[in-house]
């Protein structure tokens, strides 16, 4: 019998780190060979069903990325910028997939992403779900549809722990909507307003960051123009829609060529 996709999860104590591990714990199509948090985390050296509060899965938690990524053919990264840039080197090294969830990146880590994917198969997306990626289209789409009568504004709202703004999501949706519009992003988009900022600018595309309570992650996307408003909306409600399309993510790079993939890629969309 042929053994399925080993896949390591780097983050393993975080919210998402767990998720996917319970994911892989319940797929039959991958299984899991390495749990990794940074050094000095105090579930380093404990078994991992027993650090989730469960029962025993025969798995330590390591802080050595070196040693685990040698035994996976899929690395899953949901951890924080610098940690993933560190992991894509390690991970092509290892001929392992590596599937970042990341999010909060600057333009000198994506640099890392595109060097690293001349060698290394990667798949990167701010958002893993199906229905987010849909609602990429669909926003490119109403964007190309219309003209700058009506004003973009995307906003999010999330949990309180999150660290980076406007969120990985937000971004791929401005981004779907400035290539419907033909513009590049960084030329229209208007973050973080306060004070006066004078009137709102055409053609621009606005983001505003909620955060509050256990809010999973929720995202819309205004079209406003005079005496009408179109509204895209996703919500997620459980990360199970993120850690699936991660693990769907990582069987689906197992023999593909080296490149820098995302989830529409993975999803045929
Ligand atoms: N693309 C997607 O679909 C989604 C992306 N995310 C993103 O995933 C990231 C993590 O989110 P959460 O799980 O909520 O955060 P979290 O803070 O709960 O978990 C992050 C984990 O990474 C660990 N970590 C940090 N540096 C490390 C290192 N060098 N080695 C090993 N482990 C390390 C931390 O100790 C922590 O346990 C964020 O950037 C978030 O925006 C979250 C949900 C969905
Ligand atoms: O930090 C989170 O929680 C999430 N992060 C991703 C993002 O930045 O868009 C995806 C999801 O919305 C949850």
């Amino acid at each position: 019998m042929t053994e399925t996709p080993g896949i390591v999860v780097t983050g393993a104590s975080g919210r998402m780190g767990q998720m996917l591990i319970k994911t892989i714990q319940e797929s039959d199509t991958a299984h899991l060979v390495g749990a990794l948090e940074r050094p000095g985390h105090d579930w380093v050296g404990r078994d991992i069903g027993v650090a989730m509060g469960g029962s025993e899965a025969g798995l330590l938690v390591t802080d050595d990325p070196l040693e685990v990524f040698a035994k996976a053919q899929a690395v899953i990264d949901f951890t924080s910028p610098d940690a993933s840039v560190a992991f894509a080197g390690l991970a092509a090294q290892a001929r392992a997939v590596h599937v970042i969830g990341t999010t909060g990146f600057e333009d000198h880590h994506l640099a890392v992403f595109k060097a690293a994917a001349r060698h290394a198969t990667i798949v990167r997306a701010g958002n893993m779900s199906l229905g987010v990626n849909l609602l990429t289209q669909l926003t490119k789409k109403v964007a190309a549809a219309l003209d700058e009568d009506f004003d973009i504004e995307v906003i999010e709202a999330h949990h309180n722990m999150k660290v980076d703004a406007p969120s990985g999501t937000a971004l791929m949706l401005g981004e779907a909507a400035a290539e419907g519009r033909g513009v590049d992003l960084k030329d229209v988009r208007d973050s973080g307003r306060d004070g006066i900022t004078g009137a709102r600018k055409r053609g621009d595309i606005g983001f505003t960051a909620i955060r509050g309570g256990d809010i999973v992650g929720e995202h819309d996307v205004l079209f406003a123009a005079a005496g009408e408003r179109i509204v895209i909306r996703h919500m997620a409600t459980d990360r199970r829609v993120f850690s699936r399309g991660a693990l769907k993510a990582a069987l689906w790079g197992q023999g593909k060529a080296p490149g820098e993939y995302d989830m529409l890629d993975v999803l045929g969309l």
